[in-house]
């Protein structure tokens, strides 16, 4: 494979003996993985179940490679949020975070969702995600993988992280800034990332992350943990934009963390600091952070299966939690900001009762035709959001719509009706064509599974089950 020769030349540099491992990674097959969503089936059942040969990623709890014949992007159970096909060194990013069920978490650069994704697992649906997508399109698809995967209790935003950051200050208990960068751990995935690759980028790149970095700084609670990533080697954009960092915030320190034996320690030596950046800064002071990035990883292809990455975990000085974020228990008519409308909630009532066993709990809240459950009580006003939440439905003239987002974060258990087909059966590839199935008897909203997992809504009348699998989606 082709690579930028400016690129090859600085690795060389960098990498001395250990160079010509690196360049022979290139000519390697990609190995390809995917995560299990915990709140759908352990790792153990996935294992046991799963049409795929999968061999455990060392370094994260639900990851799998899968094989090299193996098409889990075109299985149903990717429909239903079985699992999320994700590079298998991303992964180390959210393990490294240490999410605990309950925080307040914040993704900043969250688009397309395998981080968001992986953090919200580890809430285990209790607490807050807000996963923040500065590009709107990017924005939609995240939005959308969120939903597929079922995650109650993530808000979706669109904005820039200065915006962000005016709303949310020392709010959050963990943040996860894996930021836009040269992508030169993408080389092998992606033909563009190799195009469009220039040392000037590289450096704009880095300009970029600490810009980012500085908002994401005031977003955290005093004892927070700030979780750097990127997907390139290129030191000025990994070291450098910690060291640059933690230079300017001394409330800031690298956190040593227990990590997979096989990543490798991050490089303070090839750090190169202009003076004007260590302006002010004692050589004792400098020692001390360039000696703390020994404790940053990196990820590198010659000496793991995966593409490369690098993190680093920060901490924040400081005592303290962040307040539990206020649940409203069991859902009420009372939203955040005012009562929901009452006829809306009678219909959204009339709908649980006839459908639901267990109704999902969250603070209500309609956008226009559209109910919502926030995970807490939560002041959004003046941003973009996508998703303030799990999106119940919608609310038509006398009659109340359930979303697919609803579908898909109910566990069969928790609902009246139900239609479950193999996942092999013609009755799921005509449902996800968007076809109408012979139903039983009854009538009323149903879920239809593909073996146990929700894949979205029928509504059964007449001994037909009228197919109500999102248009967009369909296959
Ligand atoms: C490495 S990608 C994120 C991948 C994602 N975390 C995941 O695991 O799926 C970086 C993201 O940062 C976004 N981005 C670009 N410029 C940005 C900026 N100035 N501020 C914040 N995010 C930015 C990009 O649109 C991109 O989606």
């Amino acid at each position: 494979m082709q690579l930028p020769e400016l690129f090859e030349e600085k690795m060389k540099g960098l990498l001395g003996a250990e160079y010509d491992e690196f360049r022979r990674s290139y000519g390697k097959e990609r190995r390809q993985a995917l995560r299990v969503n915990p709140a759908k089936l352990s790792a153990a059942e996935m294992k046991e179940r799963s049409p795929f040969t999968l061999e455990p990623v060392p370094w994260a709890k639900n990851g799998f490679y899968y094989g090299a014949e193996d098409r889990p992007g075109r299985h149903p159970w990717h429909e239903a949020g079985v699992y999320y096909i994700q590079e298998p060194s991303a992964m180390s990013v959210a393990e490294l975070a240490g999410v605990q069920p309950g925080e307040r978490v914040l993704d900043l650069c969250a688009a397309p969702g395998g981080k968001s994704t992986q953090l919200a697992a580890a809430l285990e649906g209790r607490g807050l995600l807000v996963s923040n997508e500065i590009h709107p399109a990017r924005a939609k698809i995240l939005a959308s993988n969120v939903e597929r995967m079922g995650i109650p209790n993530a808000v979706v935003t669109n904005e820039p992280p200065e915006r962000l950051s005016s709303h949310f200050p020392a709010f959050f208990d963990r943040i996860v800034v894996d930021a836009p960068c040269s992508g030169e751990g993408m080389f092998r995935k992606e033909e563009q990332a190799v195009l469009q690759w220039s040392q000037e980028n590289v450096e704009l790149c880095a300009r970029r992350q600490q810009d980012i970095l500085e908002e994401a700084a005031g977003m955290l609670r005093p004892g927070g943990v700030l979780v750097y990533s990127t997907c390139t080697f290129a030191p000025e954009e990994d070291e450098k934009s910690v060291v640059r960092f933690l230079l300017k915030h001394p409330e800031f320190s690298v956190k040593k963390t227990e990590a997979y034996g096989g990543f490798a320690p991050g490089r303070p030596e090839w750090v190169r600091l202009t003076e004007e950046e260590k302006e002010g800064v004692s050589p004792e002071r400098l020692e001390e952070i360039l000696a703390s990035v020994r404790d940053t990883f990196r990820l590198w292809p010659h000496r793991l299966d995966g593409e490369g990455h690098y993190a680093a975990v920060l901490e924040k000085a400081g005592a303290g939690k962040a307040e539990a974020p206020k649940k409203a228990g069991r859902v009420s008519g009372k939203s955040g900001r005012g009562t929901v409308d009452a006829e809306a909630w009678k219909l959204y009532e009339e709908f649980a009762a006839d459908t639901l066993k267990n109704c999902p709990e969250g603070v209500p809240m309609l956008f226009g035709e559209q109910l919502y459950l926030l995970p807490c009580e939560l002041k959004l006003a003046g941003l973009k959001v996508l998703r303030p939440g799990l999106h119940l439905g919608t609310v038509k003239k006398k009659r109340f719509e359930p979303a697919h987002a609803l579908a898909l974060a109910l566990r069969a258990e928790e609902v009246k009706r139900t239609a479950s087909y193999p996942a092999d059966s013609g009755e799921i590839r005509s449902w996800l064509s968007g076809e109408t199935l012979p139903g039983g008897e009854g009538k009323g909203w149903t879920l239809v599974l593909v073996d146990s997992f929700p894949l979205g809504w029928g509504k059964l009348a007449g001994g037909s089950l009228k197919n109500h699998y999102p248009k967009g989606l369909r296959k």
